[in-house]
């Protein structure tokens, strides 16, 4: 793919979708057990720079739609574009070179890097994906750490992931996904592993990528609080099918199904409750563990 050609491809997506999934379904075949369908029938868009999230309990199928989405595992029927193009209907070759406009993060940023590779080697192996020459790369791996706010970049570059937290391997991860320059990043449960105060940090920080980017994110969670601070749209997922889908407050505030009522009510029942009259007290009250900054509250 040449870049003019590239950059006339951008031109005619534009307002197009990044990713379209249509009517995408998958069973399992497990040895000694029945076939169980996971995914049924599953269709979703995610335009550039929106944040579609997928919920829904454990089991409901929403990682198989990921690892459908990242071409990671094939549907049994139905059809993933990426761009306008279809990734079924690609040769090997071309699915390496545009699946790099998507990139993955997943729930545990421990397992997914390498132990015996530093920081630099890591980012350096993704940035090589991508066409940033190689005299620029270091400049580039620098600049990937800052935009994490892993900062001073060159305080982490040399470093292994074992001598980073759980919340700066995370960052990383966020780091190592934005290297060749995606117009999508598919997130597994991005916040799962990392504890309350990291978890709004890390949550700001896919926010501002958001903001300041233009990346349009597929976020995938089972927490209802992380869905609404970060999507605009979200897709209620049981048993492996859609039974909700729409703008992020209309379904929060008047959800129509009652198994999207059922999750809300699991978690949101103070958050969304109408604020009480306000009544002066001394001292403000301390904020409620899982309550997220205010920045991703009121986006
Ligand atoms: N490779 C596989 N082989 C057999 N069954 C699978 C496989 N992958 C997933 N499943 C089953 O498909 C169903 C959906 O799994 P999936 O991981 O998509 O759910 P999920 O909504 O992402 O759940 P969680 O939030 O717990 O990750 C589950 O019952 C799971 O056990």
């Amino acid at each position: 793919m040449s870049a003019p050609e590239t950059a006339r491809e951008e031109t005619s997506q534009a307002g197009k979708p990044v990713l379209e999934i249509r009517n995408i379904s998958k069973t399992f075949h497990l040895p000694g057990a029945e076939a169980f369908k996971a995914v049924d029938d599953v269709s979703l868009s995610v335009h550039p720079g929106e944040c579609v999230a997928i919920v829904g309990e454990s089991g409901s199928g929403k990682s198989t739609v990921a690892r459908m989405a990242l071409s990671l595992l094939r549907p049994d029927s139905g059809q993933v574009f990426l761009e306008g193009r279809s990734l079924l209907d690609m040769s090997p070759r071309e699915l390496r070179t545009r699946r790099l406009a998507m990139q993955p993060v997943f729930q545990d940023p421990s397992a997914s890097f390498n132990p015996r590779r530093s920081v630099w080697s890591s980012l350096r192996q993704a940035i090589a994906q991508g066409t940033t020459p190689e005299p620029d790369m270091r400049a580039r791996a620098l600049e990937l750490l800052s935009q994490v706010e892993l900062r001073p970049p060159e305080n982490y570059v040399e470093r292994y992931p074992h001598e980073l937290s759980g919340g700066q391997r995370q960052r990383l991860a966020i780091a190592r996904a934005l290297a060749p320059r995606p117009r999508l990043i598919i997130a597994d449960e991005p916040l799962s592993g990392a504890d309350v105060s990291i978890r709004a940090q890390i949550l700001n920080l896919l926010l501002d990528l958001q903001a300041q980017q233009n990346i349009a994110f597929l976020l995938i969670t089972h927490d209802m609080l992380v869905a609404r601070a970060l999507a605009q749209r979200v897709v209620v997922m049981h048993h492996g099918r859609i039974v909700e889908q729409g703008e992020t407050e209309q379904v929060m505030q008047s959800p129509r199904e009652a198994y999207t009522q059922r999750l809300l009510a699991a978690v949101l029942d103070v958050d969304l409750a109408p604020p009480p009259t306000p009544t002066p007290t001394p001292a403000s009250p301390s904020a409620p563990p899982d309550s997220l900054p205010n920045k991703a509250r009121s986006a």
